[in-house]
């Protein structure tokens, strides 16, 4: 696999904001209604995250971790508090401008990948490429990134003539190709053999430490959680205790 893609900062290209923080949560609490009742299902009293960490997240099954990111992203909301990500206040944001942060600041990978399955892999990520530069410097891009992960006699296959590794690799250039500040992964090697698995965590650590991009990313792989410089468990930042059962 080539090593030779250039480095460059995204963070300072993409997004602009200074100071040294990518996310700061601030008395963050997440209920969801449910049979008529408010379940508290996330309280975050403080959380920092500096640009450039590796961070997973770990916690035990239902304690609120995709919720956390849904929150990060703007996907939804949280009933109180404060959400800065990339040096934007998500939680003053409408609803249209979470769209447009979203779209601007965060990469996100799925444990299935969410590939469009009648499309190429090129046609997946040029969906969704900025339209910047020439058609000729657009290709040029996207063959390097393909080259970066391993794919680049990939790029006219469909989904369905990838292995599921491959097809992770896929997502990986798919999310990280608008040079978004902030990835989040949400069990990106959950359907992956160990073997699999390892290797493409190793690259995506690889690249997040090269392009200096923040990488949070839930996993229940105690021993994919080892490969990270750094490891947070929800039950640290979830100090709110259920009080209500299902
Ligand atoms: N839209 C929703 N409406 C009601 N309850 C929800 C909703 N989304 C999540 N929940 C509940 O919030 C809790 C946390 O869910 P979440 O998916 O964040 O957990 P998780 O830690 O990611 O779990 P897992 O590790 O199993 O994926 C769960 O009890 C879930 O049922």
């Amino acid at each position: 696999m080539g090593s030779s893609f250039p480095v460059s900062s995204f963070l300072l290209e993409s997004n602009g904001s200074e100071g040294l923080q990518m996310i700061s949560l601030q008395g963050i609490s997440k209920s969801f209604e449910l049979h008529g009742q408010r379940l508290p299902i996330l309280q975050v009293t403080q959380w920092h995250i500096q640009k450039g960490e590796r961070i997973a997240l770990m916690g035990a099954s239902g304690c609120g971790k995709s919720t956390l990111l849904h929150l990060l992203s703007g996907v939804i909301t949280a009933d109180r508090g404060e959400i800065w990500v990339a040096g934007r206040p998500v939680h003053l944001l409408t609803e249209s401008k979470r769209d447009h942060f979203r779209a601007e600041n965060i990469g996100y990978i799925f444990q299935d990948f969410h590939l469009i399955a009648s499309l190429t892999v090129r046609q997946n990520i040029e969906l969704i490429m900025p339209r910047t530069g020439t058609k000729q410097e657009r290709r040029k891009k996207l063959d390097q990134w393909l080259e970066r992960v391993g794919l680049q006699d990939r790029g006219h296959h469909l989904p369905s003539q990838l292995s599921r590794g491959q097809q992770q690799r896929a997502a990986i250039v798919r999310a990280l190709i608008t040079k978004p500040p902030l990835l989040l992964a949400d069990e990106p090697t959950g359907s992956l053999d160990w073997d699999t698995a390892s290797e493409m965590m190793t690259l995506l650590l690889d690249i997040c430490r090269d392009e200096q991009l923040t990488l949070l990313t839930v996993t229940h792989d105690r021993h994919i959680a080892d490969m990270f410089p750094k490891r947070v468990y929800m039950q640290e930042l979830n100090e709110l205790l259920r009080s209500v059962s299902v």
